[in-house]
């Protein structure tokens, strides 16, 4: 679990995390929702240590990771691992190697043979068993999301932090991605924060959603709770989305959906 309590971050005086207070549960899916520019950015790199908050504290299963000793925050950190929002993969190292990198890194008690056997595991799991020799500019989009997550589960991460990982998929891909993120969390009980906008993600895979509005958390709860959520600024955030514009379009030519144009936010001005 990961307890971030009253964290508040500005620039050039210009607050854009103004007091979060917010958990993320362990063997979920943690989503942290919001429009563009509310600071699910800037809250996810105070959380992997990449930015220091001005003011309050992040801690992990009970350690505190913020102004703690560079030891603690090191091995706070060895645990996590990163899905990027473009992959970023390495371009010269085949899909095997770039799966292999963090444990040449974290684990140089691992032999060769232990490291193999590792990444074989890994990008089984992720549906890559036969991919290992490409290199990255032979794969498609889907599959370097697969290899990132290899990558981020190869040293057994405690944590798992995945940017947008939908991000420049066709939907029939992300809803792949999003199930296998999913799927693994669960399998080895991972903490999981997945930063995104999509609404699909929400409906498919969101077991604790966080939502972010202007820097302060607005709600919180799970995608069976989110369609009736009485905050303004979530419901417009959910009736904008191209998924429920798209399903009202469908019932409305089916000359339906009364209850959610009656709560519908866009409808009310
Ligand atoms: N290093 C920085 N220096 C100055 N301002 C920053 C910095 N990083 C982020 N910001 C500002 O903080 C605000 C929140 O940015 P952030 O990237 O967290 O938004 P976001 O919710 O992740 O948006 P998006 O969904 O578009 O990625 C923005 O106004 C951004 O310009």
């Amino acid at each position: 679990m990961i307890e971030i309590h009253n964290v508040q971050k500005s620039f050039d005086g210009n607050a854009v995390l103004k007091g979060i207070n917010c958990t993320f549960e362990t063997g979920k899916c943690n989503l942290l929702l919001g429009g563009s520019g509310t600071g699910k950015s800037v809250l996810l790199q105070c959380i992997v240590g990449l930015m220091k908050p001005d003011i309050g504290s992040i801690t992990f299963d009970g350690t505190v990771f913020t102004n703690n000793k560079v030891n603690i925050r090191q091995e706070i950190r060895r645990k996590i691992g990163m899905l990027f929002q473009g992959s970023a993969l390495f371009d010269s190292m085949t899909v095997f190697e770039n799966t292999e990198f963090p444990l040449k890194m974290l684990t140089p008690e691992m032999t060769k043979e232990e490291r193999r056997d590792r990444v074989e595991f890994c990008l089984k799991r992720v549906g890559l068993e036969n991919a290992g020799n490409k290199m990255p500019s032979e794969i498609s989009g889907g599959m370097k999301k697969r290899v990132g997550i290899a990558r981020a589960i190869a040293p057994n991460c405690t944590y798992l932090f995945c940017d947008e990982p939908n991000s420049g998929l066709d939907p029939l891909t992300s809803l792949k991605i999003d199930e296998l993120i999913h799927e693994i969390t669960h399998e080895y009980n991972i903490t999981t924060a997945i930063i995104t906008h999509d609404m699909n993600s929400v409906v498919e895979i969101g077991d604790h959603i966080i939502f972010l509005h202007k820097g302060l958390k607005l709600w919180d709860g799970t995608k069976d709770t989110i369609l009736n959520a009485e905050v303004p600024e979530l419901k417009e955030f959910i009736f904008s989305s191209s998924l429920v514009r798209a399903a009202k379009r469908v019932d409305e030519q089916e000359g339906g959906l009364e209850s959610i144009s009656a709560e519908d936010p866009m409808n009310a001005h």
